[in-house]
């Protein structure tokens, strides 16, 4: 599991090291890992390192003295107040020379890759003139360039666009994942990430953090499984409320979702004929809406989609019914603020999350995770943020999911997750793994959607292919 840090949890983590007598032997290792990955990727090659004056600095030139021991060529440009101790220790092998522009530029021609440490989670902004000149000059390196931790120059916590920033080819994250790793735009310049260990045991690094990827691993254990004598009436139960007119691919799309991940009986119902739904569900027409309070529920209940402005309402009548219940689209309003129960699963996107927390979509996107986390506060139950990535938060902890690709922005992709979560609610699921296995199974059903149709996935590709995804998690391929 990759845990994931915010530059205070880093510090609070380091003093702690630090004052256990720690912190050498885990920027030893920090320098260590990155050398062993850096050699995995670019064996034989001629390394620039540049290494700043903080911790990834630090890290930077163990790293040197780690690839020279690998039989790499290395040129250390070092800056004066670069951590002393580790820089003593590589010019007993090798010397250094002084980090400025000119030696940037004069050395990165007669190397095959740059190792970059010149700024990691202890960045504040504004950059520093001096950073600023060199983060430009190694921008220019027609060179792949190699981050420690971060691209110098993002800010770990703020996914935002960076003034300015290394554009790295590669990013060897140390000991959790960074927000800046996984929201757009600020990952972009991290290029491929990869996560590496500091030798700190992941249960101690644990107490730092509640929040963590939603790994395939624990998906697997928590997928229900089935006897064989199971029947239709034991697969569990999904009924799906929405439509309005010109609206109704929705149900359409839940229901089928819904089917495909399992359920033994789908319904659904609406005040409007629902045109396309399989011909599996059973349709509970309804001539108005306030006939949602008689219907004899049985397993769980997806609430919203498309059903226009008596969606708050209905929701909230069947919140009080305490049902297994996700509530999507039309029905995320200001209203349902605190009715979420330890059942209730609430699947907005961007959009439908800033009109819950009454803030605008820049802003949610300025802080994906603590938007999860609010909505949460605010709203009860669990929350499930859509998005690339998506963020999940309970009560105690927030997950941030890892399948899922850009084919998957398309309409009608919101309603087959809420037909997934459904299903697998139903299925008797708690809401917590309801959620996480909800949106794991969607996204990689996603992912083997994508090889095929690329850009052209639609959302009932993504219904169709949860068999396989399961499948295909299940037996680890
Ligand atoms: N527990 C872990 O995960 C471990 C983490 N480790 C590593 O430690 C890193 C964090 O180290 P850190 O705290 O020393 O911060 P770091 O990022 O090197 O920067 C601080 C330096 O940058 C400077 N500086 C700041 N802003 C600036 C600006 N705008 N413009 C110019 N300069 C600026 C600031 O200078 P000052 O402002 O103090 O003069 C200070 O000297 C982390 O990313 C990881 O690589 C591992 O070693 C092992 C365990
Ligand atoms: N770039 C992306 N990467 C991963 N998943 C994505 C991406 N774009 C969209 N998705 C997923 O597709 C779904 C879109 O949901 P939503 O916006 O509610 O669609 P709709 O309202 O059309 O049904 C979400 O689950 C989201 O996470
Ligand atoms: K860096």
């Amino acid at each position: 599991m990759a845990l994931i840090l915010t530059s205070q949890q880093v510090k609070a983590l380091d003093q702690t090291l630090s004052e256990k007598g720690l912190l050498e032997v885990t920027v030893e290792n920090a320098g260590r890992s990155v050398a062993e990955a850096l050699h995995r990727h670019f064996p034989d090659s001629r390394v620039l390192v540049v290494a700043g004056k903080g911790f990834n600095g630090a890290d930077a030139v163990v790293a040197a003295r780690h690839l020279l021991a690998l039989g790499h060529e290395i040129t250390v440009l070092a800056h004066q107040e670069a951590h002393q101790d580790s820089l003593k220790k590589l010019q007993v092998f090798t010397k250094t020379f002084p980090l400025t522009v000119d030696q940037v530029r004069h050395h990165m021609a007669k190397n095959d890759v740059v190792l970059e440490g010149l700024l990691g989670t202890g960045f504040q902004p504004p950059l520093s003139a001096e950073y600023a000149a060199l983060i430009e000059a190694l921008n220019m390196s027609l060179k792949p360039v190699v981050s420690i931790d971060l691209p110098s120059g993002v800010r770990a916590d703020v996914p935002e666009r960076p003034e300015l920033a290394v554009r790295a080819t590669r990013t060897f994250a140390l000991a959790g994942l960074k927000p800046c790793h996984l929201f757009e735009p600020a990952s972009e310049w991290a290029g491929e990430t990869e996560l590496l260990s500091i030798g700190v045991p992941g249960q101690y690094t644990h107490q730092f953090t509640s929040t963590h990827t939603v790994e395939p691993s624990d998906v697997q254990q928590w997928l229900p499984r089935r006897n064989q004598n199971a029947h239709k009436g034991s697969a569990g139960e999904v009924w799906v409320l929405g439509g309005r007119s010109g609206m109704t691919g929705c149900v359409a799309l839940s229901t089928l979702a819904a089917l495909r991940t399992g359920s033994g009986l789908v319904r659904h119902s609406s005040v409007v004929p629902v045109e396309h739904a399989p011909a599996e569900t059973i349709s509970h027409a309804l001539q108005d809406w306030s006939e949602v309070k008689d219907l004899p529920f049985k397993g769980a209940v997806a609430v919203g989609m498309g059903l226009g402005d008596q969606a708050e309402d209905i929701a909230a009548m069947v919140l009080e019914k305490h049902l297994p219940t996700v509530v999507d689209a039309d029905a995320l309003q200001t209203s349902l603020r605190g009715k979420g129960h330890e059942r209730t699963i609430f699947t907005p996107h961007p959009g439908e999350a800033a009109r819950m927390l009454e803030t605008d979509v820049a802003e949610v996107l300025s802080d994906p995770l603590g938007a999860v986390r609010t909505l949460q506060k605010q709203y009860g139950g669990v929350v499930v943020l859509k998005g690339g990535p998506t963020t999940i938060a309970t009560k105690q902890t927030t997950w941030v999911n890892t399948s899922g690709n850009p084919g998957m922005a398309s309409a009608g992709m919101g309603d087959v997750l809420a037909g997934i979560i459904a299903s697998l609610l139903g299925q008797g699921l708690s809401a917590k793994h309801a959620a996480l296995s909800g949106v794991y199974l969607h996204g990689r059903a996603g992912d083997l959607c994508f090889e095929r149709h690329h850009y052209g996935l639609q959302a009932s590709d993504v219904a169709h292919a949860v068999g396989p995804a399961w499948h295909a998690l299940l037996h680890g391929e």
